[in-house]
């Protein structure tokens, strides 16, 4: 047995998980009228309703105890004060520096990080402000009216989906167009659609060695080239984020075009980086700064608030209980709100890259679920497909609702109909429709007895289906922050539980070095004999398909 399932809490819990699978939310809602008061939580503009859980208050204590025997708070605290944590590269895990808007010192190998983190994010705003003020021009004089944003994984998901988001925010003046696969339709795609000389290439890539990102930033370059520019005029067109810098200038970009960032900073944790330069462009430098003082917010919240209080800290745990003691395979994403629909990719990378693990802390293999898989997408369009296995299917999926109260630009009756049908689902999934109601249902429907059992089996909804529903306001920048740094601290302590190197990515490592060497495979400059049957076949294939006729 592994030391977690080791643990007298764990345990526990397993005892209380069973009692509870014989409970139905529904008694409980009815026993204690108060259920849904008690179970709620308010942090940095988020409201938390999570009383249509299957939990009650042994479970809940229990799961507190699991993450104090875990040592969840040495663990944040380590994290914060810069501690290697990143066990398996030997780098401290920062990015909560990158908004840190208080006084306190982050120190890195002996160096407080705080006046480089500052500095940068006085770079960023500068940059925005003379692109937005027409004052950097491209060569011709021109002055920028598109932005291709070029990168891949955390260097792509977290600007876009942010500039998504908050799209009633988006200044007049650019228009961002964000490139991340090596497909070359979409670039090709992008760039047909903008003019050489009011366009600017934001390239960003931490490593400055992700394929798909170089490849991409090359055909720009070679378009823009092709176009009417020169090699001198580059710098005016192109700027790069990376923490390799030595890479970047070798490629041909200017020292004072590139954007620092650091190794303390996860990919999927880079937005808060000069990663989100493409958000600034697209929404304004005020609005990037909004997003990381709900970030900070959030940071605060998760640090100081007891853990009973605390919302990062008491999601982690429901998913624990429904990942560990309840084989929930996934989890689901659910936003109310078009502009949020790209939220559940995020926290796929975000999740998915940081627990996707089977290997503790100390190497050893793990005899218990580790990261679920997290899917989703905008309400209400899911609910005309995919919520029939939510409700129905065979597994417990625990979903996270969310919904602005108040959005711009709206009727009320869309509005409306949108809350509605997010309030609704929950309910229908916590109390579902019992075999009971669904046979008197079919009465005086013509139908002998066992055809109206037969139907009300189907007819019947099992309920109990767990949900969390957040409310906010409105979508601002700092709502949205504290959001995803909520989801940040949510998947860092779940790691601390299933004891994981949250912060590692090998598996997509191995995926990166194979696409390079089956790409030598097609471009025949390497052995056949360097790959298994099947890809050699599969290699021979596209080679044919693809010989000079
Ligand atoms: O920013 P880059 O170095 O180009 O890396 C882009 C992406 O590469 C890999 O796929 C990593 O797993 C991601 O976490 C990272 O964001």
């Amino acid at each position: 047995m592994s030391a977690l399932t080791s643990l007298p809490e764990w345990t526990k819990l397993s005892e209380i998980a069973a009692s509870v699978k014989n409970a139905h939310m529904r008694d409980w809602f009815a026993d204690d009228p108060s259920r849904a008061d008690k179970m709620q939580l308010e942090a940095c503009g988020l409201f938390l309703d999570y009383s249509k859980n299957r939990v009650n208050d042994d479970a809940l204590n229990a799961l507190f105890d699991l993450a104090r025997a875990c040592k969840l708070e040495t663990l944040r605290d380590a994290m914060f004060s810069g501690e290697q944590i990143n066990s398996t590269e030997g780098r401290a895990v920062l990015h909560t520096a990158l908004r840190n808007f208080s006084d306190r010192e982050v120190v890195v190998d002996g160096k407080d990080v705080m006046p480089e983190v500052r500095a940068t994010l006085e770079k960023i705003e500068a940059f925005t402000a003379s692109v937005h003020r027409g004052e950097h021009t491209g060569y011709t004089g021109k002055p920028v009216k598109d932005i291709v944003a070029i990168g891949i994984g955390g260097s792509f998901l977290g600007p876009k989906i942010m500039t998504e988001a908050l799209k009633p925010h988006t200044v007049d003046s650019v228009k961002v167009h964000f490139v991340a696969n090596v497909d070359g339709c979409h670039i090709h795609d992008v760039l047909s659609r903008v003019d050489f000389e009011e366009t600017l290439v934001v390239m960003s890539s931490k490593s400055f060695s992700t394929q798909e990102t170089l490849q991409n930033t090359l055909t720009a370059k070679e378009w823009f080239l092709k176009s009417g520019g020169t090699q001198q005029d580059i710098a005016k067109h192109f700027v790069a984020v990376s923490s390799n810098v030595k890479a970047a200038t070798e490629f041909g970009i200017a020292e004072e075009n590139i954007f620092p960032m650091w190794d303390w900073v996860g990919g999927r944790y880079s937005l808060w980086s000069a990663i989100g330069l493409p958000i600034s462009l697209a929404l304004g430098f005020e609005n990037f700064k909004g997003l990381l003082e709900g970030a900070f917010e959030m940071d605060t919240h998760f640090t100081q608030a007891p853990l009973e209080e605390n919302m990062p800290v008491l999601l982690a745990l429901l998913g624990i209980w429904y990942r560990n003691f309840f084989d929930a395979q996934s989890h689901v994403l659910l936003p109310y709100y078009h502009y949020l629909r790209g939220l559940p990719a995020y926290v796929q990378q975000l999740d998915m890259e940081s627990n996707g693990k089977e290997v503790t802390q100390d190497g050893e293999q793990v005899d218990y679920p580790t990261g679920p898989i997290i899917w989703g997408s905008e309400g209400t369009n899911g609910q005309h497909s995919f919520h029939q296995l939510i409700h129905q299917g065979s597994g417990v999926i625990p979903a996270d609702f969310m919904l602005p109260l108040n959005v711009p630009n709206q009727d009320d009756t869309h509005h409306a109909m949108l809350a509605s049908n997010c309030f609704g689902q929950t309910q229908a999934l916590m109390q579902g429709k019992s075999f009971e109601a669904c046979y008197a249902d079919l009465e005086d429907k013509g139908l002998d007895d066992d055809e109206r059992r037969r139907l009300a089996a189907h007819k019947t909804m099992p309920g109990n289906k767990p949900s969390n529903t957040f409310l906010f306001d409105s979508l601002t920048p700092k709502t949205l922050g504290a959001l995803v740094a909520m989801y940040e601290h949510k998947v860092f302590v779940q790691g601390v539980i299933w004891n994981l190197n949250s912060f590692d990515q090998w598996g997509v490592e191995l995926g990166k070095v194979l696409g390079n060497q089956v790409l030598a495979g097609i471009q025949g400059e390497a052995e056949k004999e360097n790959f298994d049957a099947s890809t050699q076949q599969l290699i021979a294939r596209f080679r044919a398909a693809n010989a000079p006729k």
